[in-house]
């Protein structure tokens, strides 16, 4: 990863608007010690976290300097080391259809504190990072959101779902397939080890999933606080194939154990192969002492219920938005992906913030390449469909269709036709998912 972002100045555009307001807006550099510990409070309160322990704070210090960490000053407060506002963002591969993968920009961190909310703070940033991610040349923005009314205003989509899923461990009965390879308790730092290669080998198989960090890895294994309590209950299973290679690892724990009736909340279950997700859903779910698995964020397309015999053993207990993508050059991000079937199509989008306003003519061929450019007009005879910046967003990993969408007033047919002209060459046949937050 280029470190090129880390020195590009804050925007000069919200800097000049947010200066209007008496606010400073910086990037805070990672050398700057006592200006990042308090953007990282800054960070913590804005979500209601717990103010970080100093070890904590010291991981992150380092384990998250790769991130270009951006703050607002009011410099008539009391504490003034914290920031009023903060958003950390870095270049972040993104899987797309056709097993390949683009560089977006990542967005996270977002918050502005609560004395200063509902004054444009955080439209200033935003569209400060949308600025900062074309000056970078990169062709779309990424998120996973706390909630679903922020971000469309900007221009984001939501471009998949996830789904908790609950099993009544009792009721079902394994009828997957049991894979020739072994399950074995492994210590949480192999997971830190061995866990990094196993995802590579996944991240291509399915749209939507994105790189992880070093420090992703050591706090989903409990190594950020390790002897806390919540972190000592954590197990590590890993899976490895009939060759001895590890190829999937399931962390979980153990909840409400009184009665000896427990629950294993699978924390996260990764598999870079369909042998690999099967042994080791079938030893979360064959688990004595226990009557129930639970496993949040995972794919709506999960195979789960499949596994058992008694299908409504399995419940998916929700599903949300997850991701959301902001296309801001539609012709990069148009030819990322492979598609479906030879076409044209052509799109008109329509962007508020300048980015990706135009017409878009995007022609495949029957291998599923693509080459897009900008047009003055739609060709005559190209089936053509308005798109507002947020659908193209939701439509680019194929988790939605432009007919769902045309129905729901999301995009128009500027000929009649285009929606299914669009998802002929749109389609993907892999539900896209994130399996992380970040
Ligand atoms: C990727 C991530 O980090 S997701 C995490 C997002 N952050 C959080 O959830 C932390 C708690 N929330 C916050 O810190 C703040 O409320 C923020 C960052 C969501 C919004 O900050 P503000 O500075 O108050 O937003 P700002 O004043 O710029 O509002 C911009 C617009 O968003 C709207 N808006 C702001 N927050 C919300 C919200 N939570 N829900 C719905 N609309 C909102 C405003 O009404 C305004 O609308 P308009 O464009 O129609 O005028």
């Amino acid at each position: 990863m280029s470190d090129a972002h880390l020195h590009l100045p804050a925007d000069p555009t919200s800097r000049e608007r947010l200066a209007a307001f008496g606010l400073r807006y910086e990037v805070v550099a990672s050398s700057d010690r006592d200006a990042y510990t308090g953007w990282f409070r800054a960070d913590a309160r804005g979500f209601h976290d717990a103010e970080p322990a100093a070890e904590v704070l010291a991981q992150e210090l380092e384990g998250l300097a790769f991130r270009r960490t951006v703050g607002i000053f009011d410099d008539t407060i009391v504490d003034r080391g914290a920031p009023v506002a903060t958003v950390s963002s870095w270049p972040m591969q993104l899987t797309v259809p056709g097993r390949r993968d683009v560089t977006a920009w990542a967005i996270s961190s977002v918050t502005v504190s609560a004395t200063h909310r509902r004054r444009g703070i955080a439209r200033n940033m935003l569209e400060g990072e949308l600025r900062t991610a074309r000056e970078l040349g990169i062709p779309l923005a990424m998120l996973t959101v706390s909630e679903a009314t922020i971000y469309g205003r900007y221009g984001f989509g939501p471009a998949n779902r996830q789904s908790p899923y609950e099993v009544d461990t009792k009721r079902v009965r394994w009828t997957g397939p049991v894979p020739e390879g072994r399950v074995h308790y492994v210590n949480r730092d192999d997971f830190v080890e061995n866990g990094p290669a196993v995802a590579e080998r996944q991240r291509l198989d399915v749209p939507g999933e994105v790189e992880r960090w070093p420090m992703w890895w050591r706090r989903r294994a409990g190594l950020i606080e390790p002897d806390s309590e919540q972190s000592r209950r954590i197990r590590v299973a890993r899976y490895d194939d009939a060759s001895g290679t590890p190829q999937g690892f399931a962390v979980f724990h153990l909840a409400d154990m009184d009665g000896f009736r427990g629950t294993v909340v699978v924390d996260h279950l990764l598999s870079a192969t369909r042998d690999a997700e099967a042994a080791l859903w079938r030893f979360l779910l064959e688990q004595d002492l226990v009557v129930k698995a639970t496993a949040d964020l995972r794919s709506p397309a999960d195979p789960l219920p499949w596994y058992v015999d008694d299908v409504r053993g399995v419940r998916k207990t929700d599903e949300r938005d997850h991701l959301w993508l902001r296309v801001l050059d539609p012709v990069a991000s148009l030819e990322a992906r492979t598609y479906a079937a030879a076409g044209r199509v052509a799109l008109r989008v329509a962007d508020a913030l300048g980015f990706a306003d135009g017409t878009v003519l995007l022609e495949t061929d029957d291998r599923g390449a693509a080459s897009a450019s900008r047009v003055a007009e739609p060709p005559t005879g190209v089936p053509t469909l308005d798109v507002p910046i947020a659908s193209l967003g939701s439509l680019l990993l194929g988790g939605v269709t432009a007919e769902t969408l045309l129905r729901v007033g999301r995009v128009q047919e500027a000929t009649p036709g285009a929606a299914v002209a669009t998802d002929a060459v749109f389609r993907s046949p892999v539900v896209p998912f994130t399996s992380i937050w970040f």
